[in-house]
């Protein structure tokens, strides 16, 4: 499921978070890539252990466990700290695919990436290209969102950043393990989610909401891993 996450970070969020990023020190971003993705990837990112990605990446990270939108989507279960990368003209990372198991720098705990998440730091206005096109069974999806706003996808997905050909795009970019790795019974969990949601609006005093709520956490019993 491709999913936009409005508002996850507040306008003066993003101002604060790129105020830190905007100062930090860039490296290239191939360090980061398993080697057949470094081939085709042509970024600067902040390094992730550098004291600017971690401050604004905490800013993420708390602003993404807040959303109710993320977290009923996402179920996440850990989360690598968020990471930042800019590409300027002619910087791009053509097709790839995610790495399977990733180390968080923080305590060296594995992570496997069942979804993968951007964080829109640019007005789109300032810059031209540099979609994030990611390819399901429907095809190929360009996604390009105002600042605050992010895009998850699976991390199982073939998905490329198309190349800036002005100004520069910033976004935050990190990986989500999930409670439920299997993205058809957390799609549906979701979907039961939001339907639940939709009746709690309508007629908040329905006994059934009671009853789907149960169905949703016995499903969630029996198919989490935490
Ligand atoms: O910048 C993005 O939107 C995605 C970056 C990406 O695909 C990656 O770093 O693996
Ligand atoms: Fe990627």
């Amino acid at each position: 499921m491709l999913l936009h996450v409005p508002n996850v970070l507040t306008p003066e969020q993003v101002a604060q978070c790129r105020a830190v990023v905007d100062a930090g020190t860039w490296a290239d971003g191939s360090a980061t890539a398993g080697h057949i993705a470094a081939q085709v990837k042509r970024n600067d990112q902040l390094p992730e252990t550098s004291d600017a990605a971690r401050q604004a990446g905490e800013m993420v990270r708390r602003a993404v466990l807040a959303h109710p939108l993320f977290v009923a989507a996402a179920l996440p279960h850990r989360i690598l700290p968020p990471m930042f990368n800019s590409y300027g003209p002619g910087q791009h990372f053509g097709n790839h695919i995610d790495n399977a198991i990733r180390v968080s720098p923080i305590d060296g705990v594995q992570i496997r990436t069942d979804l993968s998440c951007t964080v829109f730091l640019t007005d789109p206005d300032a810059y031209d290209g540099g979609e994030l096109v990611v390819e399901d069974t429907y095809g190929a999806h360009g996604v390009k969102l105002e600042p605050g706003d992010a895009i998850l996808y699976p991390a199982t997905s073939l998905h490329r950043v198309e190349p800036v050909t002005r100004g520069a795009r910033v976004s935050s970019f990190f990986w989500i393990q999930s409670m439920i790795r299997d993205g058809g019974q957390r799609g549906l969990l979701f979907e039961l989610d939001t339907a639940i949601q939709r009746l709690t609006i309508a007629d908040a005093k329905n006994p059934v909401i009671t009853d789907l709520t149960g169905v949703y956490h016995n499903l969630l019993r029996q198919w989490s891993e935490v």
